[in-house]
């Protein structure tokens, strides 16, 4: 057999492939390279025959694979197309595959893998044998991903990803992602004869020594979000900065210089946000204990975010009163509720079995971000770029999720509205500024941009739900 050196591509295919995928995808990548195929030929299946690949193109040669075969040499020149397996299969490639996937691995080849990166399953890659998945460059996906595209670890076996739709998805077999026409259903307009007590008191409840940015950050992002008033629980030592970076909101401090150790009295706010930058002092915990037990007697709407949750989640006695909370954790935190979580899927499914069990909401955040409702329910989040990899991202959530809730939103609708639009002040700032330089001062400087062009969106489309009842 010919060593494939002689190749500028080396396809390696299964007979089971869809045969239009052939021709819309891989013909064109061929083009007019010299090309082997590798026809896997596999048992029970109808042969597939590309004698007319042969025919039309003298520079493609067809090798049928029964069993043992030599390798081809692959280099960095070659471009190795993979079209074994799609999103079909259930079990780790072995065998004569699961060497193709290892000779693969091992080369400093092009990969171009067509439907999925063969060996990847589409959701639960706990069982799989990820030495046995084909690392990609680029991926082409024949229908629309599977919620193992929107996971960290997958990456690296998909590479650069995008869509062809040649077999397009059933809509109940799609990945639940959060659209605009539901936002702009949730959006709720401004009454002409409203004061800021329409819109909500909201309590934030955040910041230590070292960490006013992210109380001040938080608190931005509520006023640019519509709170009607705010008031910063914080340490005194940070007074001065709240009340010169916002002076909108009023500042009650707290007796301890450097962290949170009051216990407070939420009567008369509409909403509690309790987290961004608050330390973990153990005089915090015992504050944050009585607060939660205190949101939990008087019903006030609770958002517990990053330190928040961090010492929550020493208090396993306390998740029975946090029902009906918003937490917005990120991976490592979710972890220090929910334990060491070995992949992403496993990490969704058991924040979700945390939300049923404690009836909690949860923003599990990271590139996609998912909306997890107490009924077991979730959405992927379709807002947000890498720009918003960058400390303060998430206290800016945490600053528009208090806003909602002041507002009157309900939890789901917070989370769902509220990571929508974050993600979309995002997108709005990568837009004007980049990717690299932007800080999440930028996403918050592009919030009432986003919130403009929203509410024109949802008044251009369903009239602003103007006949529905409006805020409070
Ligand atoms: N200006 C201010 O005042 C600011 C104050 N802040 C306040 O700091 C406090 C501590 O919060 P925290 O989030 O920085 O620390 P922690 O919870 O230990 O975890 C962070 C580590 O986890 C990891 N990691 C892995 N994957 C990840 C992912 N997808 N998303 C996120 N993280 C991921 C990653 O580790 P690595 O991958 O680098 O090993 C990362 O370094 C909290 O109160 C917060 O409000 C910040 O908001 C910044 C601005
Ligand atoms: N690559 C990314 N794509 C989209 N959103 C991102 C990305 N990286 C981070 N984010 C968003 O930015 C926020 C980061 O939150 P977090 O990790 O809590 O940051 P911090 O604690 O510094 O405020 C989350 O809402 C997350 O979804
Ligand atoms: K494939």
């Amino acid at each position: 057999m010919n060593t494939s050196s002689t190749y500028n591509v080396v396809i390696f295919l299964n007979s089971t492939f869809y045969t239009n995928s052939l021709d819309q995808i891989i013909e064109p990548l061929i083009s007019n390279q010299s090309a082997i195929v590798y026809l896997f030929n596999i048992h029970n299946q109808e042969k597939l025959d590309l004698t007319h690949w042969e025919k039309k193109n003298n520079n493609i040669k067809v090798e049928e694979i029964t069993s043992q075969f030599v390798p081809p040499t692959l280099t960095e020149e070659t471009l190795v197309i993979d079209a074994l397996f799609g999103f079909e299969l259930q079990h780790p490639l072995s065998g004569g595959f699961a060497a193709v996937a290892r000779l693969i691995n091992s080369s400093k080849s092009t990969v171009v893998s067509i439907g999925a990166p063969s060996g990847l399953f589409p959701e639960d890659n706990t069982t799989n044998n990820l030495n046995h998945i084909i690392k990609a460059n680029y991926t082409i996906l024949t229908e629309e991903p599977p919620l193992a595209c929107y996971f960290d670890e997958n990456q690296p076996f998909l590479g650069q990803w995008n869509i062809l739709p040649i077999n397009p998805k059933k809509e109940e077999d799609l990945v639940p992602f959060t659209s605009e026409e539901e936002v702009i259903d949730i959006i709720k307009p401004r009454r002409r004869f409203s004061h800021k007590g329409t819109y909500g008191h909201g309590l934030l409840v955040a910041g230590s020594l070292g960490m006013a940015g992210a109380c001040s950050m938080a608190a931005s992002a509520s006023l640019k979000s519509g709170i009607g008033l705010l008031t910063i629980h914080t340490p005194l030592c940070n007074r001065a900065i709240h009340q010169v970076s916002t002076p909108e909101a009023m500042v009650d401090c707290d007796t301890n210089e450097i962290c949170f150790s009051q216990l407070l009295d939420t009567t008369g706010y509409k909403a509690v946000a309790v987290g961004p930058g608050l330390g973990l002092a153990e005089e915090s915990a015992t504050a944050l204990q009585h607060l939660i037990l205190q949101c939990d007697e008087l019903g006030t709407p609770l958002i517990i975010d990053a330190d928040g949750l961090n010492i929550l989640a020493n208090y396993p006695h306390l998740y029975r009163n946090i029902k009906g909370a918003i937490l917005t954790p990120h991976p490592v935190e979710i972890e220090r509720l929910i334990g060491k979580c070995n992949n992403s899927y496993i990490r969704l499914n058991r924040a979700i079995e945390f939300a049923k069990k404690f009836e909690v909401f949860i923003i599990l955040k990271d590139a996609y971000s998912f909306v997890i409702c107490p009924d077991g329910s979730y959405q992927l989040n379709p807002t947000g770029n890498e720009g918003m990899a960058t400390g303060g991202s998430g206290d800016v959530l945490t600053g528009i999720l208090l806003a909602l809730r002041a507002q009157g939103y309900s939890q789901e609708e917070c989370i769902k509205l509220g990571t929508y639009i974050h993600g979309k002040a995002g997108d709005l700032a990568a837009l004007e500024v980049g990717k690299i330089g932007m800080t999440a001062q930028d996403i918050i400087k592009y919030l009432p941009k986003a919130w403009k062009e929203l509410s024109e969106t949802a008044l251009k489309y369903n009239g602003f739900n103007l006949f529905s009842n409006s805020t409070n």
